[in-house]
């Protein structure tokens, strides 16, 4: 290896890393799998939560009429911190539901589509609100309210359900599942047909 005694040369970097996205409700149990894939896969790998992001927020109270344009410039925020990490190589598993379309949008634009893993945490609709009433620290009808938007652009490269499936085992299925994983990935079919340049743009909400 070359001396380099000021530290002064910025590291190389690897080929940009690769992105399982976990995208479910609220309480579909993403946080779960997420830890769980830490300790299953092989070589390094960074679990990143947007709620890890909501949670730097200053405590100040927010207005209510303030509150979305807050949360959505976090959001934004935290897909552009995830394309950072992974353009400098770093693998990661990302805990985010795709609960308003326009995540899912900003994210074709910022992914590597052929790096990312995209999959779909399903659970069934009763079992979400038993988990959300027996935490008690979610908003309760959030998963209720998410529970038809976060899968419906349909297209995922792997389902799991935690409704018959433990974490572990969710884990463990799309570990297994990574090595024969089929082209193009979900993520670069829908970057092809969603946002095809000079295709008007749908409305984000
Ligand atoms: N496979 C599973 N089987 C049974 N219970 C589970 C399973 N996965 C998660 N749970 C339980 O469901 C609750 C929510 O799990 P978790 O925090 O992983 O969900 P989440 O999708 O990350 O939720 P949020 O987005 O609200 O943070 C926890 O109480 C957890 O113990």
């Amino acid at each position: 290896m070359a001396q380099d005694p000021d530290h002064a040369s910025v590291p190389g970097t690897p080929a940009g890393g690769r992105v399982i996205l976990l995208n479910g409700t609220s309480s579909s149990g993403k946080s779960s799998i997420a830890g769980e894939l830490l300790d299953v896969l092989d070589g390094t790998w960074f679990h990143m939560p947007v709620d890890a992001f909501h949670a730097m927020r200053c405590k100040r109270e927010i207005a209510e009429e303030d509150l979305q344009a807050e949360v959505d410039r976090t959001v934004k925020g935290f897909h552009r911190a995830v394309a950072g990490m992974a353009a400098a190589g770093n693998n990661l598993v990302v805990d985010h539901p795709l609960s308003r379309r326009w995540r899912l949008l900003d994210l074709l634009d910022v992914l590597v589509p052929e790096n990312t893993v995209l999959v779909a945490v399903r659970c069934p609709l009763p079992e979400l609100e038993r988990r959300e009433a027996e935490r008690g620290d979610r908003q309760p009808g959030l998963a209720a309210l998410q529970y038809h938007r976060v899968h419906s652009h349909e297209l995922h490269d792997i389902d799991v359900d935690t409704s018959v499936h433990s974490p572990r085992e969710c884990a463990v299925r799309i570990s297994d599942a990574l090595p024969d994983l089929p082209r193009p990935t979900a993520f670069e079919t829908l970057r092809r047909t969603l946002r095809r340049p000079g295709r008007s743009p749908r409305k984000h909400r």
